[in-house]
């Protein structure tokens, strides 16, 4: 008998298990080492996410972004190196600790990765019945249908079938899911990837809301340099195995460093920074605005002296 009571000592744990962290760093990287055979994927990568940042992860194809990310969720055991998500080791963790901080991490993998047989009701689901069996259906399906709606999709979708959506809705259909267990970090690779600039943007400013509103800390693996500048509050670039930098978009095209330089400062950067600008002062039209600050957006920023 004495083991169905419910002591204060077991109160106290599910309720410390539910507490939101509050200290400055959810994801903390440190001397992390991959390696697959002889390819060394990760050689000493450190990367410090701050509590409640959009953190944007870029890199170039195959410079081990999404082999970051499952190390960080504990998909992937590394050669080398130490991982901690709320201040618990993941790299250390027995399953039964580790399964208590899983429940507190959203992901959007690539592709939505979307179970084809179930609807999308089902498969917001599937983490509830993973992690909270004992909800009854109904709330269940009630949960599932916030989630939904919470995520942009119009109620109809809870039952139709991923092959029944757009690749749009497919995308907002797997953030509904990675939302289910209302989570404290949220991990996206590449939401926006196949996207039309339209369904981007409208991914863009959901993901930031969400934040907003939720106060998410969120790990946003991107190719998009619109995402970039409009809603990462910070960017860590994987270049040499390792985080090279860490810091806001305007202070990485700062760097002195040739991939840093080709991918914000070539073509395709500089036409995502102008159009933020030019998004922000059509925000502002009302003040009066010089017209020297409109010529200046079109004209490359003058490299700072570095003598
Ligand atoms: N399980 C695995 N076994 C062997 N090699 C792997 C494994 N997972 C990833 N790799 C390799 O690690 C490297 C990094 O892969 P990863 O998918 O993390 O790159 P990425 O930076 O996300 O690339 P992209 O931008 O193209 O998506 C690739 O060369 C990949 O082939």
């Amino acid at each position: 008998m004495a083991e169905n009571i419910d002591t204060a000592e077991t109160q106290n744990e599910r309720v410390g298990r539910h507490e939101r962290f509050r200290g400055d760093y959810p994801i903390v990287v440190e001397g992390l080492v991959n390696r697959f055979g002889d390819q060394t994927i990760h050689d000493g990568l450190d990367l410090k996410v701050r509590r409640g940042e959009i953190l944007g992860v870029v890199g170039g194809s195959g410079t081990g972004k999404s082999v970051l990310m499952r190390s960080i969720i504990g998909l992937q055991m590394p050669t080398e190196g130490s991982i901690e998500v709320f201040g618990r080791s993941i790299t250390d963790a027995d399953p039964d600790e580790a399964l208590g901080i899983r429940d507190r991490w959203g992901v959007l993998f690539q592709g939505g990765a979307l179970f084809s047989t179930l609807t999308v009701g089902e498969n917001v689901e599937v983490p509830l019945k993973q992690f909270y069996p004992n909800l009854s259906p109904e709330l269940m399906h009630d949960i599932a249908r916030y989630k939904v709606l919470l995520s942009g999709l119009p109620e109809e979708a809870v039952n139709k079938y991923p092959s029944e959506l757009s690749g749009g809705m497919k995308k907002r259909a797997g953030l509904a899911r990675a939302l289910s267990l209302d989570p404290e970090l949220l991990f996206l690779d590449e939401p926006t990837a196949g996207l039309d600039p339209i369904g981007a943007a409208a991914f863009d400013q959901l993901t930031l809301q969400l934040k907003k509103a939720l106060g998410l800390t969120v790990f946003l693996i991107t190719h998009d340099l619109d995402s970039l500048h409009e809603i990462c509050d910070r960017v860590a670039v994987l270049a040499d195995k390792k985080v090279i930098a860490v810091d806001t978009v305007p202070n990485l095209m700062e760097l002195d460093h040739e991939w840093i330089q080709e991918y914000f400062n070539g073509p395709r950067g500089r036409a995502a920074l102008t159009a933020q600008a030019l998004d922000e002062l059509r925000q502002h039209m009302d003040q009066p605005i010089a017209a020297q600050t409109i010529k200046a957006l079109d004209n490359p920023r003058p490299k700072k002296d570095k003598t």
